[in-house]
């Protein structure tokens, strides 16, 4: 390495990543244009100036060779976790974004000598949150990476490290993100890059993402602060409101089987600050939900032969209905919620759209297709349903964000959620990524959570109106909440109870996950 480089890269150290600055930058760095663009390349300090640019439009200011640097860094972490398994069976040091890392390095092609040599790695389960790859003796050295100019500095300054028998410096150790504690922007501040050392609040963990790489895209500052955007859409607290002005909230949903879904959306929307909640649900499973909680107003109508009437009956007292949350898929109920459906978009109620009221719209799109003022919100499999319902093809896995892009479009830009380890959210214009840290637990009923709080967030995002909202799409706002809230009740409810964690664990954290989130 020249005198020259090496004095660059020295330069470049000393200032902390942040959490959401580093995942922002693995989410560019990961963009299949930048990796193809890195692939074979060993001069790639014009794609770091790219690279830089793109974090730059997300409000992070970094010079190419600071993102260059940091994700060599990276690189170095995820080698060493990786390594250390193939060696010993542990991992020498646990990598942080060593998931994130994984699907970026082994989506790049294989060196075609070698076929994928990382692709014969198999994955081996969490140890810590952490996927790492099981050792395969077929496995090449280090599973054979293909070379860049990045990876030969490493080498050359892993060498100089061993040269000078030391462990690295301090100020690594300083520079260098531990990878610990919460990701909530409030406890990480970071320092200004020339600055005098004072330190600055960390913008938040949300990234907007260009649909299609290679594609010109709207300027990403649109959406830089979406956080804050939340926070201003969160009505104030004062003693002249009458109560139901907070929000008034629908679920339809609960049958027979499933009494739990619709209960714990329905209470998260209480937890998150609406004053009403009321469940239309069976008959068999109103005394159920009612014995839940007493909080809670439950309907027995949903199986009535005039349930759409009877619902009907309250719509104009609700600000937001949610439907599907353990509605079941008996023909009769979903015809019913048909109907609901359809006297909703005459009154233009929002409705956010889940579980199996999903399983209705895979079957009949056009009940909802070109209403704008419904958000859904497919887990995996839900996804695929609607996907290959409306666009008559499988999902294209190795590119989600043109999957959720193109289904919004095709839904005549309903917002949509794409629920899964990161929440991808699109309007079928942009798309946001929202990768708040969360935790390794999936029991059910986290998905209910997040229709629960969707459905106050979007009736606050609509009355918060354009102007607190920089003119952004409201149900993109309230949807970047609602998903960053349940990541947080997840990360919170899972640090107390770990494996045992309960949804119900996570319903009694909104509250604190809530101001962390947005009233700190
Ligand atoms: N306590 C309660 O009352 C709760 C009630 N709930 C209610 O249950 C009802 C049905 O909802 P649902 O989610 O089980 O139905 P659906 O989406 O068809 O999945 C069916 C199958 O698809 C698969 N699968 C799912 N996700 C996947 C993924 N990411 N990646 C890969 N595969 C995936 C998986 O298949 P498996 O692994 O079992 O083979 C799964 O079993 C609905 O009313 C809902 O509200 C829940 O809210 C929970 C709490
Ligand atoms: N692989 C994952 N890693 C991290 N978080 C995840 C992952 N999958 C889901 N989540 C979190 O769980 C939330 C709910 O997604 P999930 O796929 O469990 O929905 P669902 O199947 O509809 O839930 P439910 O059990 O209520 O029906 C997501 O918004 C996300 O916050």
């Amino acid at each position: 390495m020249s005198v020259c480089m090496r004095r660059l890269i020295t330069s470049t150290r000393g200032f902390l990543w942040s959490d959401v600055e580093t995942r922002a930058l693995l989410d560019i760095w990961g963009e299949a244009d930048v990796q193809s663009a890195l692939d074979g390349n060993f001069r790639n300090s014009h794609v770091y100036r790219d690279v830089a640019g793109r974090l730059g439009e997300l409000g992070f200011e970094r010079t190419p060779e600071q993102c260059r640097i940091r994700i060599k860094g990276l690189k170095r972490q995820y080698y060493q976790a990786r390594e250390g398994l193939r060696k010993n069976g542990q991992a020498r040091k646990i990598c942080r974004y060593y998931d994130e890392m994984d699907r970026i390095l082994r989506a790049r092609p294989a060196p075609a000598s070698s076929g994928d040599p990382a692709a014969s790695c198999g994955a081996l389960p969490d140890l810590h949150g952490v996927h790492l790859l099981q050792p395969d003796p077929t496995c090449a050295e280090d599973c054979s990476r293909e070379l860049r100019e990045e990876d030969f500095e490493e080498i050359e300054e892993e060498e100089e490290q061993a040269g000078s028998g030391g462990p690295e410096s301090p100020q690594d150790n300083f520079t260098e993100d531990s990878g610990e504690g919460s990701s909530c922007y409030t406890e990480h501040p970071i320092k200004v890059e020339h600055g005098s050392g004072f330190a600055i609040p960390l913008p938040p963990n949300d990234v907007l993402e260009r649909p299609f790489s290679l594609r010109p895209t709207r300027p990403a500052k649109d959406m830089e602060n979406i956080f804050q955007l939340v926070r201003n859409v969160i009505p104030p607290m004062t003693s002249k409101k009458h109560k139901g002005q907070d929000g008034k909230i629908g679920i339809i949903g609960g049958c027979k089987e499933y009494t739990g879904a619709p209960y714990f959306a329905a209470i998260t929307a209480l937890k998150v600050g609406a004053d009403l909640s009321q469940v239309f649900c069976t008959k068999d499973a109103a005394t159920v939900i009612k014995s839940y909680s007493p909080e809670l107003i439950v309907h027995p109508v949903l199986d009535h032969p005039n349930a759409v009437s009877e619902v009907d009956k309250w719509l104009p007292r609700l600000h937001t209905l949610v439907i599907g949350p353990g509605m079941g898929r008996e023909d009769a109920i979903l015809d019913n919620a048909k109907g609901i459906i359809e006297k909703a978009k005459s009154k233009g109620l929002p409705i956010v759209i889940d579980a199996d009221g999903l399983w209705l719209i895979a079957q009949q799109p056009s009940i909802i297709q070109g209403y704008q003022r419904a958000v859904l919100t497919p887990n995996f499999m839900e996804f695929s349903r609607l996907y290959e319902a409306m666009l008559s093809e499988p999902v294209e896995t190795s590119d989600q964000h043109g999957s959720v892009l193109r289904l919004s479009q095709a839904m005549g830009n309903i917002t949509i959620i794409q629920k899964g380890e990161r929440d991808l959210i699109s309007d079928g214009d942009k798309v946001l990524v929202c990768s708040h840290e969360g935790s390794s637990r999936r029991c059910g009923g986290q998905g209910d959570l997040l229709a629960g709080s969707l459905g106050v967030l979007v009736h606050w995002a609509l009355l918060a109106g354009p102007e607190k909202i920089n003119a952004q799409n409201p149900f993109l706002v309230a949807a970047f909440g609602a998903c960053s809230l349940t990541r947080q009740c997840n990360h919170q409810a899972f640090q107390k109870y770990g494996r045992s964690m309960t949804t119900s664990d996570m319903i009694s954290e909104v509250g604190t996950a809530f101001n962390k989130l947005f009233e700190t």
